[in-house]
């Protein structure tokens, strides 16, 4: 169903226009006009990637990497990164925006390789989805890959990250990610980024198990 479908008969909303606020090299930030389902205008503050290719429904690829060895329990590989906006590291999934002409796959696999060293191999794309929708139109495809750390490429990964990237690769194992994360941002000051940490929440749920862990009512200071 498109955004301008309405839902059981009643008129949807429709974009209307967009003015640009203000424009930099990596994001824009726009007025985006849009028509309710009373057809009244109203207005939305929206944030934009610049960089997404010409006729690319998504920014970039998110990679879900598990690295596989004899022997050893699977890990997960995530990065600790420094996120000048939230000024803060997180723990965030191998991520990075498309290239021109490059497959989300292609992309997948690069990022893959530029933040930690690993060669890996597509198992899954999925469709495009959406990061932060009451802030920005960025969309990400969410790539699961499989590392095998036995082969040769992957015995002494080396990152090549871009530059401004500052970066840690980590490894968690996924027969018990959610407890690893909770016990890692109690000792480290990291902000999980939800998709890791939701991702941690449905295994900890597949396997039956709760995935509380903080106490209703709490609230997080700075
Ligand atoms: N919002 C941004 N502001 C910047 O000043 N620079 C930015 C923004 N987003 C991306 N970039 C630049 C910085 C690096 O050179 C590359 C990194 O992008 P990529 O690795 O593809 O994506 P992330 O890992 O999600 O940052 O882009």
């Amino acid at each position: 169903m498109m955004a301008s479908d309405g839902v059981n008969g009643t008129p949807g909303c429709r974009f209307i226009k967009e003015e640009t606020v203000y424009q930099g090299e990596w994001l824009s930030l726009g007025v985006t006009t849009y028509q309710d389902p009373q057809g009244q205008h109203r207005t939305w503050e929206t944030v934009r990637r610049t960089t997404r290719c010409d006729g690319y429904k998504t920014d970039g690829a998110t990679v879900v990497a598990v690295l596989k060895r004899a022997l050893h329990y699977d890990q997960l590989i995530l990065v600790q990164q420094f996120r000048p906006a939230i000024n803060a590291f997180t723990l965030e999934f191998p991520a990075g925006l498309c290239d021109a002409g490059e497959s989300v796959e292609d992309c997948a696999i690069r990022e893959l390789r530029e933040e930690t060293g690993y060669t890996g191999q597509v198992i899954s794309v999925s469709p495009t989805t959406c990061m932060d929708p009451g802030l920005s139109n960025s969309t990400t495809c969410l790539v699961t890959a499989q590392i095998d750390g036995d082969d040769i490429v992957n015995i002494r990964p080396k990152p090549h990250p871009e530059e401004g990237e500052f970066l840690k690769v980590l490894y968690f194992p996924m027969n018990e990610l959610l407890t690893r994360i909770n016990d890692f941002t109690k000792k480290e000051a990291v902000t999980v980024d939800s998709r890791v940490y939701m991702y941690a929440m449905a295994l900890q749920l597949s396997k039956g198990k709760d995935p509380v862990q903080r106490s209703p009512g709490r609230i997080d200071k700075k």
